[in-house]
């Protein structure tokens, strides 16, 4: 059984333009999975997390949470999902409330959901924070947010994330505001928890650098304009993308050696183009592919699996030329360079 199914879901937000931010989306992810959604900034990554971890409601489409739609989830089940989703945002200081200490974010949901009494509850906290590699003591415990650094500040969140022995934590963008030195090891503590307690995770970054080495073994969905337009097993997405705006992603991530960057350049890859208005008619990218045909203009692909599970929307995937910068491997991305 998946662990979430998102299913057709569209969502159009009450405040906005009236058009969809999101659309017919689907996506699963099992148990102790790593699901990433990359694309670039407004392409609907961040709702979508929103609304897996329930802080919106689709307009219209299904949500569920082992096999039950969180719609129709009342009472005691409600509680128990809502305690098993768990969001780390990419703000720690945003989602942090400045005037709590440590210890006054982190008790009152181990209280609520009877993790841990008023006896047990500073023990909890102090392992909690061991755990995370904070200061394990009660002097950290009375400490506020803007006593701390973006890391430890980015620890507190995920402590908090944690402590309520979540199955599924949608992570957004948690390192794209913290200094480099800081990434790798954020990102480490997060795939401990995957690793010892099998918590799964929706990992949201517009940088497929940091996803490939955060998913490693998992799976990335690539959003444009609020559609799933490719989605696969990480590597072979990235060795082999079939989406045409994958492949315009991928070749755009900077090259680290210059020889690689010129014999790119030499190649004229790189070079394709990045920007365009979503097309409202047949497929969404069309405006901006290199291989559009009529067809493309007039009907919108559907999303189907062209093998082990990867899939894509694209007429002409089979077209789709080798990546020219270099090698996939070449582009793997060293944890110092995230
Ligand atoms: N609360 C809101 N009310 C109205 N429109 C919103 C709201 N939140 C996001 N949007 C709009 O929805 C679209 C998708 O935004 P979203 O933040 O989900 O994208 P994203 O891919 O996560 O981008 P980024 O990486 O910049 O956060 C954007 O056009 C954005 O302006």
């Amino acid at each position: 059984m998946s662990l979430l199914d998102v299913r057709n879901v569209t969502h159009t937000y009450d405040t906005g333009t009236g058009r969809p931010v999101l659309h017919n989306v689907e996506l699963s992810t099992k148990e102790g999975e790593i699901v990433a959604l990359v694309g670039e900034s407004g392409c609907g990554k961040t709702t979508l997390g929103r609304l897996i971890a329930g802080l919106h409601e689709p307009s219209s489409g299904s949500i569920s949470f082992e096999g039950s739609d969180i719609a129709g989830l009342r009472g005691k089940q409600r509680k128990d999902w809502r305690r098993r989703v768990q969001m780390v945002h990419q703000d720690p200081y945003g989602s942090l409330n400045p005037g709590l200490t440590i210890g006054a974010t982190l008790a009152p949901g181990m209280l609520r959901h009877k993790l841990a009494n008023r006896r047990t509850v500073q023990a909890e906290m102090i392992k909690l924070l061991q755990q995370v590699g904070l200061d394990a003591t009660p002097a950290f415990l009375q400490r506020y947010p803007h006593q701390l650094s973006g890391g430890q500040r980015q620890r507190v969140s995920i402590a908090r994330a944690i402590s309520l022995q979540p199955k599924l934590i949608v992570a957004d963008e948690v390192t794209s505001m913290l200094d480099v030195s800081m990434r790798v090891a954020i990102l480490d503590l997060l795939l401990s928890f995957q690793r010892d307690r099998g918590i799964g995770f929706v990992f949201i970054s517009h940088d497929f650098g940091v996803v490939r080495y955060f998913a490693q073994g998992g799976r990335i969905a690539v959003m444009f304009y609020g559609h799933i337009v490719e989605e696969g097993p990480v590597e072979e997405l990235i060795k082999t993308p079939s989406h045409p705006y994958t492949h315009m992603l991928l070749q755009a991530i900077p090259v680290p050696d210059p020889v690689l960057v010129r014999k790119r350049d030499a190649e004229g890859g790189g070079s394709e183009r990045l920007t365009g208005e979503p097309s409202t008619k047949g497929c969404v990218f069309s405006n901006r592919c290199p291989l559009v045909q009529d067809v493309c203009r007039k009907e919108a692909p559907p999303l189907i699996d062209i093998g082990s599970g990867h899939r894509t929307a694209c007429f002409f995937f089979d077209q789709i030329p080798p990546l020219k910068h270099l090698a996939a491997d070449e582009a793997s991305p060293q944890p110092n360079r995230l």
